[in-house]
C-alpha cells in the first residue's frame, strides 16, 4: 500500500513546448507512464488550442491510449466550462483539474477572466464533474505567494481554501507555479490546513530551481501532505507565466526523497527506468 500519491503531469511537462510533438509520440510516452504505478497521470487539457497549441490532439491522444495495463487515473485540466463539458464525455478520466488562481493578475493571463468570475466557473465545473461521475482537482495557484503584485499573505490562502471547501471541493493542490514557495511557507500552509480541513485532501504541485526541490519536498511531507505532483526531469512550467517559467518537481527526486526516507510509493522500477527514457526522447527532439 503506497503512503503517498505521486502524480505525474506530463501534460505540465509538454504544454510549453513549441515545435508539436506528434501525437502518436505523445501516446507513447503516456503510455510508458501508464505502467509506472502513478497515483494519477496528469495527461492532457481540454483548453483553447490558440493558449496551448501543445494540448489540442488530447481526446485523440486518450482514444489511442491502452489503459488496459494500468490502475493510474487520469486528470484533464480544464479552464473553463466548455472544456469541462468537453472532458465530461470521457469515461476514461477521473478527475477535472481547475486552476484557480489566488492572484487577479495571473488568473487574467491564464484564463482572462476575473476571481469572480472563475469562481462561478468552478461552480459549474462541479457540477459537471458531480453529472458526469468525476472529481474536481482544484489547483489554488499562487497558493505560495505572489510574484505579480497583488496582495498575498497565508491568511488570504486561508479564505481561500475555506471557500472552496465550502462549495464542496475535495482534492486541493497548493500550487507553487512560478515556484517562488520557501520551506517556512510550504510548512505553515500545509501544517495548519490539512488539520483544519480533514475533508480535503491536499497536495503540493511545486516548481522549483534544481538547488531547492529537496527543502521544499521535505517541508511538505513533513509537514503532513501525502499527494505530490511532479514530471520527469522537471521538464515543463506554465507557459502563461513565461517571465518566471520554472520547471516542474522532477519525479525522480520525488522518488530519491520517498526512498531514502523508506516512504513506500509503490511504483515499478523497471517502468518507470523505461518512462524516463521516453521522456528523454521527446525532450531532447522537441524545444
Ligand atoms: C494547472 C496547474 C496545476 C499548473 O500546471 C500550475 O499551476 O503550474
Amino acid at each position: 500500500m503506497s503512503e503517498v500519491k505521486i502524480i505525474e503531469c506530463p501534460r505540465d511537462a509538454m504544454q510549453g513546448i513549441k515545435d508539436f510533438i506528434p501525437t502518436e509520440k505523445k501516446v507513447d510516452y503516456i503510455q510508458s507512464l501508464l505502467r509506472v504505478g502513478f497515483d494519477t497521470i496528469d495527461f492532457g487539457s481540454f483548453v483553447s488550442p490558440r493558449a496551448i497549441p501543445q494540448m489540442v490532439d488530447t481526446a485523440e491522444v486518450l482514444e489511442k491510449l491502452d489503459l488496459s495495463v494500468t490502475k493510474s487515473k487520469l486528470l484533464a485540466i480544464v479552464a473553463n466550462v466548455r472544456g469541462a463539458n468537453d472532458a465530461s464525455r470521457f469515461k476514461e478520466i477521473d478527475y477535472l483539474g481547475y486552476p484557480f488562481s489566488i492572484s487577479e493578475n495571473f488568473q487574467m493571463r491564464n484564463t482572462h477572466k476575473t476571481i469572480s468570475e472563475s469562481i462561478e466557473v468552478l461552480k459549474e465545473i462541479l457540477e459537471i464533474a458531480d453529472k458526469s461521475n468525476k472529481e474536481v482537482v482544484a489547483y489554488l495557484s499562487m497558493g505560495f505567494g505572489n510574484p505579480y503584485g497583488d496582495p498575498w499573505d497565508v491568511e488570504i490562502v486561508g479564505e481561500w481554501t475555506e471557500k472552496l471547501s465550502s462549495m464542496g471541493v475535495r482534492i486541493l493542490s497548493l500550487s507553487d507555479t512560478v515556484g517562488s514557495s520557501s520551506p517556512e511557507v510550504i510548512t505553515y500552509l500545509f501544517s495548519n490546513l490539512i488539520p483544519e480541513y480533514p475533508q480535503i485532501e491536499f497536495g503540493a504541485h511545486l516548481h522549483t530551481t534544481p538547488d531547492s526541490w529537496h527543502e521544499k519536498v521535505d517541508a511538505a511531507y513533513k509537514a503532513g501532505c501525502k499527494r505530490f505532483d511532479g514530471a520527469i526531469m522537471g521538464y515543463g512550467g506554465c507557459p502563461m507565466a513565461k517571465d518566471k517559467l520554472t520547471g516542474n518537481m522532477p519525479t525522480e527526486r520525488l522518488l530519491s526523497y520517498f526512498n531514502v526516507n523508506q516512504v513506500e510509493t509503490n511504483l515499478q522500477a523497471m517502468s518507470f527506468e523505461s518512462a524516463y527514457n521516453e521522456s528523454i526522447k521527446i525532450f531532447n527532439n522537441y524545444h
